[in-house]
């Protein structure tokens, strides 16, 4: 069916049903107050994603502070709060559409060998669009943050936001590290039979069971989630939608900030433009950016922050010559393999237009619809090559298969020849999968500007598997093969689980299974987790690198700080959406400390 069609189809559905009574969505739209050309607030905050959002909540407390959110995008779609449709927002106006440069020797299998660099675009940001994976990293990251020049952010001193911000309702968890009273619900993630398979297998191949955002998230379990009653807890529905009418907030959407007012390297305001007229917003106490890890740093950029060649490369004012951009870190993932079963055990989508599967989905949260890309299970691991208590392994099990099959959700764009030679074989089968993950990449890429215009999509180079030493892919290539020992065992085999071996097109060269094989597979398939961070990375004036400092200001700057995952210094054993709900909790309260 075609994509858009099928857009259409799920938009009509819903409105039918909610005229008709049958369900209740409890959404009004966004309204806001007419603009002027210039105007004045307390605090103006770019971009209402993950973090903003919650940074937007905490700050608009404070009802004598006035505060302007500036989002590029607009509403949320109709279904985006469904978690089986929502995926489809990433091919509407809800993604940036970002792709990445073409690198040598990686995406060699995707259309024009271009990674999809995927980023939400609207009121919720990135967290509109992604897969609500709960994941909040380890007691190590953390204390990583602090050990390299950022007091306050450690795990003693983050553990209260994480707790905060969840209400959590999973029924094996740590209870004395999570949270029961916060905007964000965590939900375990609809299962089929084969995730209650995999964590039989897993147990059996020797880990524990473990609530991975507790103590420790080494071993197996149902995969977290931030719904609530089986509806997608974004930044938009969990944070924002509370308060939106609080009298000190206005929150304006279309609206693409295009750079920050400076004078004296003081921050005083931003200019945007809102359907095609230039505005003037002016802060009397702070800018801040929150705009992710892509466009925070654009920003910057184009407001004479950054790299002196870059900026008067493109005839820009050069401000502050600090490091924007130049290093990004991100998660490579290998998310396609597949496993064929002998019975229906795995996820199956037949239910997924029926109207019935809506009603249950909206009246009792629950049904397939409350299921994302068919995630069922979550495992850590720490592969040969990783330092003690650190893991570097992530291994997603999934009811179905992001290109084989009936779950295709065109993620991950790979090319006809692919597809034909390779996937489409399986399409009428049960399929399960397997996403492998590496968290702790030595390889990075970069941001950087294309053009000094606003509107054109800066460079992104996201730089996998280019580390010297190999050891990038070598990890890669172990989580595979345990990933495969998990898959393959005496557990599944009742269901007669095969690997879908028909080589990757392009690959047939190799043996299959040999490291050369899968690193071939890798190279071809491997893409982007979406997880870009440090490309505004927080550290102490004498780290060349850093662009903030552990109060989030930028360094040589009065008035701007930076509050979104573009901040994280380096990589995390998570996903990192939770941790930009806890960037924006914490920024919260360091901007009430200095002004309180
Ligand atoms: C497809 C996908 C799947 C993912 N799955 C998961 C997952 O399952 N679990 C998980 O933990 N993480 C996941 N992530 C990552 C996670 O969602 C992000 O890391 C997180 O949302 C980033 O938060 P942020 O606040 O830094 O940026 P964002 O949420 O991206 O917010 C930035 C906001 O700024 C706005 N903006 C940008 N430029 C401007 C401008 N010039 N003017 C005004 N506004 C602007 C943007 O439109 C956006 O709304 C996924 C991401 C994607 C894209």
């Amino acid at each position: 069916q075609d994509l858009q069609e099928l857009i259409q189809e799920v938009k009509e559905k819903i409105i039918r049903l909610e005229q008709t009574g049958r369900i209740k969505r409890g959404y009004e739209p966004y309204t806001e107050p007419d603009l002027l050309d210039e105007e004045g607030y307390d605090f103006v905050i770019v971009g209402a994603g993950s973090s903003g959002s919650a940074l937007v909540h905490r700050l608009s407390e404070i009802s004598n502070w006035t505060i302007l959110l500036l989002e590029s995008g607009g509403e949320p779609e109709i279904y985006t709060d469904i978690p089986f449709w929502s995926r489809l927002g990433e091919y509407t106006h809800l993604n940036w559409g970002y792709l990445a440069e073409k690198e040598d020797n990686i995406a060699l299998g995707l259309k024009d060998q271009r990674l999809p660099m995927t980023r939400g675009k609207g009121i919720g940001g990135s967290s509109l669009i992604n897969s609500m994976i709960y994941t909040r990293g380890t007691k190590e990251d953390y204390d990583r943050w602090e050990s390299l020049g950022n007091p306050g952010w450690g795990y003693e001193d983050l553990l209260p936001y994480f707790e905060k911000l969840e209400n959590c309702t999973i029924p094996i968890r740590d209870d004395s590290y999570r949270g029961h009273g916060g905007p964000i619900y965590v939900e375990n993630a609809y299962q089929t039979k084969s995730g209650d398979v995999f964590i039989e297998a897993a147990e059996n191949a020797g880990y524990n069971y473990v609530d991975y955002n507790g103590r420790t998230n080494k071993g197996v379990a149902y995969m977290q989630m931030n719904t609530k009653k089986g509806l997608r807890c974004s930044g938009e529905s969990c944070y924002l939608r509370p308060v939106k009418h609080r009298k000190n907030l206005t929150i304006r959407k279309n609206s693409h900030v295009t750079r920050i007012l400076i004078q004296n390297n003081t921050a005083y305001g931003v200019e945007f433009v809102k359907d095609g007229r230039i505005y003037t917003a002016f802060a009397n106490k702070e800018v801040i950016l929150s705009a992710g890890a892509i466009n925070s740093p654009q920003i910057l950029l184009l407001s004479g922050i950054g790299p002196k060649h870059q900026l008067l490369k493109f005839g820009i004012k050069p401000i502050s010559n600090l490091q924007v951009g130049q290093k990004m870190y991100d998660h490579i993932t290998y998310s396609v393999l597949g496993y064929t079963f002998n019975e229906s055990i795995t996820f199956d989508s037949s239910d997924t237009l029926k109207d019935e599967s809506f009603i249950n989905l909206y009246n009792k949260g629950e049904g397939p619809l409350r299921s994302i890309n068919t995630i069922q299970n979550i495992l850590f691991r720490r592969s040969s090559l990783a330092p003690t208590r650190v893991t570097d392994i992530e291994i997603i099990g999934l009811g179905g298969h992001i290109i084989a099959g009936t779950n295709n959700t065109g993620e991950v764009q790979v090319t006809n020849e692919i597809y034909e030679n390779t996937f489409k074989q399986y399409s009428n089968q049960f399929i399960g999968s397997c996403a492998v993950a590496l968290l702790h990449p030595k390889s990075y890429g970069r941001v950087e500007l294309r053009s000094a215009d606003p509107f054109v999509h800066p460079k992104i180079y996201a730089g996998f598997l280019t580390d010297p030493e190999g050891r990038d892919i070598k990890i890669l290539i172990e989580g595979i093969r345990e990933a495969n020992r998990i898959m393959l065992s005496p557990q599944f085999g009742k269901y007669g689980v095969k690997p879908m071996d028909s080589p990757i097109y392009g690959c047939q060269q190799h043996q299959y299974d040999s490291d050369e094989y899968w690193e071939c597979a890798i190279r071809h398939l491997g893409h982007s987790f979406y997880h870009y961070i440090a490309t505004c990375k927080m550290g102490p004036e004498s780290d060349p690198e850093a662009v903030v400092n552990n109060r989030l200001k930028v360094h040589g700057m009065r008035r701007l700080r930076i509050v979104d995952t573009s901040i994280i210094p380096v990589t995390l054993s998570a996903h990192t959406n939770v941790p930009a709900f806890m960037v924006g909790e914490k920024g919260a309260d360091l901007i009430k400390e200095e002004y309180l």
